[in-house]
């Protein structure tokens, strides 16, 4: 059954949550409206998913496509340490895509709408002679000072929260099925590639007990972490035995004779948080963290300087340049 756009747009919305606290006005007006409680300051990003640099069909099903587009954005909103709220989702749609395409990508859509409880308030569709995109806006708030990148001071701890390099390590195996794996990491990995968990809850108990800077894991840890150094203008210093590599991704690296590390550095998309805080903060944020069954580990420590330095177990030293994902490298 083809829809023309109208319909298009009424079958995908029917199928996501529209309303919420927060919101006056969902989709069908010009404008969403959308109110906030005093106090309160408003958080937005967005980013893009396009096929082929994002996701291809034997990575990506289309119910990946549209959990993982929405949790993309709400990783950043988790990042600043906030709620997210409403998203606006634009599709960029080839003429010959199924209809049931685009209603399995709205059920991921709505899984992680659903889960977070966010309402999904407006959108585009536009038709593309390109590969399928899908575009989201998230919107969010917080009462706390929200968590920058700019903050790290020398002293501070550099810290990672859960288990990381499993989404590099997961597209690695969708690309390569033939690869030796055990089953069960590989069904891991593919889902930490497929359905990655935003950590808004960390990001709220970073940003209550006042860490000093906050990314998430998109392009890769190297890319992040120069990131909060440059932001910053201090060193981070890391040492690499302290990295949780996610355990299935070191089997992978292993069996391939590859670093497990170099999935944690350059793999990306973990959508898992990275920061600092002062010891005091640290210390407050792992009880915390513990209580709430949230795994955070100290990586390494903030010097004075710039640039992010690795130290090895046998005590060698290495700069790590920001050479993670990159969409367009130099
Ligand atoms: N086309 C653009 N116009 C204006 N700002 C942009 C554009 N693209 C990216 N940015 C901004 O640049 C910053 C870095 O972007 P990005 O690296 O994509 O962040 P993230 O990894 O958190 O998604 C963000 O604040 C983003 O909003
Ligand atoms: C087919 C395919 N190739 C490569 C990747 C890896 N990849 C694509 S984008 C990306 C980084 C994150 O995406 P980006 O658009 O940079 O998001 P942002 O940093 O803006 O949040 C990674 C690691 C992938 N997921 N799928
Ligand atoms: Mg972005
Ligand atoms: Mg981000
Ligand atoms: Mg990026």
């Amino acid at each position: 059954m083809k829809l023309d756009e109208f319909g298009l747009i009424r079958n995908l919305t029917s199928r996501v949550p529209t309303t919420g606290r927060h919101v006056v006005v969902g989709p069908t007006d010009d404008a969403a409206v959308l109110s906030i409680e005093p106090g309160e300051q408003v958080l937005v990003s967005t980013d893009t998913m396009v096929g082929g640099a994002h996701f291809l069909p034997e990575t990506m099903a289309p119910f990946d496509i549209g959990y993982k587009a929405v949790a993309a954005s709400i990783s950043d909103i988790a990042a600043m340490g906030g709620e997210p709220r409403q998203v606006l989702v634009a599709l960029g749609i080839p003429s010959d895509l199924e209809p049931v395409f685009l209603e399995a990508l709205y059920d991921g859509v709505c899984d992680i709408c659903s889960y977070f409880d966010c309402a999904v308030v407006g959108g585009d569709v536009v038709r593309t002679d390109g590969p399928l995109f899908v575009n989201t806006t998230v919107l969010g708030a917080t009462s706390r000072p929200p968590l920058l990148r700019s903050g790290a001071k020398p002293g501070d701890v550099v810290f990672v929260t859960g288990q990381i390099g499993s989404s590099g390590a997961g597209l690695d195996f969708l690309l390569h099925p033939k690869l030796l794996i055990d089953p069960a990491d590989g069904a891991v990995l593919k889902e930490r590639h497929q359905r990655p968990k935003p950590q808004v809850t960390a990001g709220q108990i970073l940003s209550l007990e006042g860490a000093s800077s906050c990314d998430d894991i998109s392009d890769g840890l190297a890319s992040e972490l120069n990131e909060i150094a440059s932001a910053s203008g201090v060193r981070l210093r890391i040492e690499t035995a302290r990295i949780p590599v996610h355990v299935a991704a070191r089997n992978l690296g292993r069996l391939q004779g590859k670093d497990p590390l170099d999935y944690a550095w350059y793999g990306g998309e973990d959508y898992q948080l990275v920061g600092t805080a002062s010891p005091f903060a640290f210390a407050r944020i792992l009880a915390r963290a513990e209580s709430m069954q949230i795994q955070v580990t100290q990586i390494g420590r903030v010097m004075q300087g710039d640039g992010v330095v690795a130290e090895f177990p046998d005590g060698t030293l290495d700069v790590i340049t920001a050479k993670g994902y990159n969409h367009f490298p130099g």
